[in-house]
């Protein structure tokens, strides 16, 4: 079989209509958001020495993230940058940085952001240090930029079910009055299935019966990673998921259950989880009628935020305006806010429509 591909200009109106569209991420590590230079400012403000084989400067380490050989050596780095956030205050810049940058460039309109608590309090922070910083910034992004948000905690699945368990009970007070909205899972996926932390997830659910529930799935794993997490973990919703289309079984139960994929184009290239963009199955997921939405999972590491991945997408596939509509309407459906948030979303979307359909046939 032959397969040809074509590369999509993206125009200045399609980049324009890319950006107005009330886009939702799903899948944003905040601490994946740690631009290069934040990084070094924090480990001088913190006197933090970084390893003797970390990069020196903003360039080199640049560079260096343009050649990550797979999902663990990326995460070395990523692990590496988390120790320069110290203080509430560290963290609170860190998540006000990103929700600003993607208010203000790419359009975002709704952030669900993944935040990994055993990578700071495995060096001695308190959780509760980690959880107000970034709090503070969701307050105020909903306020000044218009933005609507929340949190998701992730375990970090290299570590022990009983880590998890007291990772939890740090966070409990969070968990039950809902400044913690969802519960996932993240690092290396591999030897780790979602099964080992069963008792995690129940246990979450027990604090709180209305948190929402996902997992990292399907990414290096396969599709079994993905219907175990929805068996097993009881997610709703699963991260990456990109190896479903291993089982049109899967495929089919995962657009019968409208379960959400948070498929994230540019860091699948990075970690070379594919080695194209047009090899990632959004025609498969689209055919099957498989929800999905686009994130930029760790946007200073991959070299893009979500409009960069939106933008890249479109180069590759090139769909059509209607297309769009449904990727960003299955976007927003999925979302975890409230019913008259999405209702609004919904509204600018038809306005978006209505407004570019003529200048993009
Ligand atoms: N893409 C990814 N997969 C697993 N763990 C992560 N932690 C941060 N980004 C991740
Ligand atoms: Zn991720």
């Amino acid at each position: 079989m032959t397969h040809t591909h074509q590369h999509h200009e993206c125009s200045e109106t399609m980049r324009s209509f890319l950006k107005a569209l009330p886009k939702c991420e799903h899948h944003v590590h905040l601490e994946g958001t740690l631009e290069p230079e934040l990084l070094f400012s924090l480990a001088k403000r913190n006197n933090i020495t970084l390893p003797d084989h970390f990069p020196k400067s903003k360039a080199e380490l640049t560079e260096r993230y343009n050649n990550f050989s797979d999902l663990q050596d990326f995460l070395n780095f990523y692990y590496i940058g988390c120790a320069v956030l110290l203080s509430e205050d560290d963290f609170f810049d860190l998540a006000w940085s990103y929700f600003e940058r993607v208010a203000v460039n790419d359009g975002l309109a709704h952030s669900e952001a993944f935040f990994d608590p055993q990578s700071h309090t495995e060096r001695g922070i308190d959780i509760s240090v980690v959880i107000k910083g970034f709090k503070r910034a969701c307050v105020k992004a909903e306020k000044e930029l218009g933005i609507s948000t929340k949190l998701i905690m992730c375990l970090l699945r290299h570590l022990p079910n009983e880590h998890g368990l007291q990772t939890i009970d740090q966070a409990k007070e969070f968990i039950v009055n809902g400044d913690i909205h969802a519960l996932g899972l993240d690092s290396a996926e591999k030897p780790f299935p979602p099964e080992l932390f069963a008792e995690c997830y129940a246990k979450v659910k027990e604090l709180n019966p209305e948190i929402n529930l996902t997992a990292h799935g399907g990414e290096e794993g396969d599709h079994t990673y993905v219907s175990n997490s929805l068996d097993l973990l009881k997610t709703t919703r699963v991260d990456h998921g990109v190896n479903s289309v291993q089982s049109e079984e899967l495929l089919k139960r995962l657009s019968e259950e409208r379960v959400l994929l948070s498929v994230c184009p540019m860091s699948n290239i990075k970690l070379q989880v594919f080695q194209n963009i047009h090899e990632i199955p959004l025609n498969t997921f689209l055919e099957f009628d498989v929800p999905f939405s686009l994130n930029s999972d760790d946007p200073a590491y991959f070299g893009g935020y979500i409009l960069d991945n939106y933008v890249a997408v479109h180069e590759n596939f090139g769909f059509k305006l209607p297309v769009w509509e449904k990727i960003v309407k299955n976007s927003i459906h999925g979302s975890w806010c409230h019913q008259e948030r999405k209702d609004e979303m919904l509204a600018q979307l038809a306005k978006v429509m209505e407004e570019y359909s003529t200048l993009l046939e």
